[in-house]
């Protein structure tokens, strides 16, 4: 279905938990997290009568996500009865991959055409430290096993913060170079915990770029990989994989956004940066038939903002990334 300004709505990101295995600095608090009631989380079936329910206004995509997706009980049920919805012609799960090495192929099996995989670093020490306590060797297992078992494309998210991992940016860039990953550079944005994350430390697209193409070689533009996300890919020259930018803040891609998310508490949420919610789950808990959850999509569809707010700086929100589905 097309919101007011013209977009067509076709993406659901299903935030299946608020729960996660790693606590990365900019993402999350290193400890007070209160984590939801299980009463206050959707079902699976009720996820389920989400998705059914949203295809009926156009909904062709989903994306799982969180928290980490992974870790929520009978995930593979979960895609085993989205994939049996004929509509919905792709199913991706966003995860920080410290789970995937032993779940990759049951994933697969499941119905899951695709993983991003969340990865800032490739030294141990510092992916500890960012994640607080992650174990970076779990994550390369991981990537490797989401390849082994044809989970593709498999893309890699990175959020260049500096002082952090700007030194580092060109050997993530070379993973495209030695495997057939899409490494994709986010630009951080306002939102989650702001700790000690300020403006000092956001990279921009074109300083990524300009760093990647001084060093490593012109970059070639490259049609779009399979899913259609904000990320712009290039290719390095003869790279097996492709190197994406996500430019939420310095360009951001609002005009062509076809997502909406639904949250762990089963709130459909217009946009990423916009609090205001549509309440699915008392309709779900008070049986409410396809034809009403259809008319709640359609409301939440027209709610959508044009765009984002991110200029006016660290967004304030009574949820977290984990809680929205980042
Ligand atoms: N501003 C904004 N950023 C988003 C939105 N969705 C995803 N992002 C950013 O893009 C990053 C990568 O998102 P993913 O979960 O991998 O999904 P995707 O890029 O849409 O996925 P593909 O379908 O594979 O292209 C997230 O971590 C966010 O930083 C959105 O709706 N708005
Ligand atoms: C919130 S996580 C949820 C899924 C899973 N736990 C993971 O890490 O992939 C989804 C993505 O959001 C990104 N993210 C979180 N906070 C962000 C921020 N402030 N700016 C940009 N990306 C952010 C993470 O790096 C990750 O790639
Ligand atoms: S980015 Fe993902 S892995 Fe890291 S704390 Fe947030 S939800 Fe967890
Ligand atoms: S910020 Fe909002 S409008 Fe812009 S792309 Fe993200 S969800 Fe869509």
């Amino acid at each position: 279905m097309q919101d007011r300004f013209q977009r067509q709505i076709n993406y659901l990101r299903i935030s299946v938990t608020d729960r996660c295995n790693l606590r990365c600095v900019y993402c999350m608090p290193a400890e007070g997290v209160q984590c939801l009631p299980h009463s206050e989380i959707l079902t699976l079936e009720e996820i389920v009568d989400v998705v059914k329910a949203g295809v009926r206004v156009g909904i062709r995509k989903v994306r799982l996500t969180g928290g980490e997706p992974l870790l929520r009980r009978g995930i593979l049920e979960l895609i085993k009865k989205l994939s049996d919805i004929p509509e919905i012609d792709d199913i991706a799960l966003t995860t920080n991959g410290i789970l995937l090495g032993d779940m990759a192929k049951d994933l697969k099996v499941a119905g899951l055409k695709r993983v991003n995989i969340s990865l800032d670093t490739l030294q141990p020490a510092r992916f500890h430290r960012i994640t607080r306590g992650g174990n970076l060797n779990l994550v390369r297992r991981g990537i490797d096993a989401a390849l082994e078992n044809g989970l593709e494309p498999v893309k890699i998210n990175t959020v260049a913060i500096r002082g952090f991992n700007d030194d580092e940016l060109l050997e993530l860039a070379r993973l495209s170079m030695e495997l057939p990953l899409h490494v994709r550079f986010i630009e951080l944005m306002p939102i989650g915990t702001s700790d000690d994350w300020s403006r000092e430390r956001f990279i921009s697209t074109q300083e990524v770029k300009e760093l990647i193409g001084g060093a490593l070689g012109n970059l070639e533009d490259e049609k779009v990989i399979a899913g259609s996300g904000p990320a712009r890919y290039s290719r390095l020259p003869g790279a097996p994989g492709t190197i994406g930018f996500i430019s939420a803040v310095s360009n951001h891609f609002c005009a062509t956004c076809n997502r909406l998310r639904l949250t762990a508490t089963g709130q459909l949420r217009p946009c990423l940066f916009s609090g205001r919610e549509t309440d699915l789950k008392q309709a779900l808990r008070a049986d409410a038939g396809p034809d009403e959850l259809a008319r709640i999509f359609q409301k939440a569809i027209l709610a959508k903002p044009d765009g984002h707010n991110m200029a006016v700086g660290w967004q304030k929100d009574d949820r977290i990334m984990s809680q929205i589905g980042g």
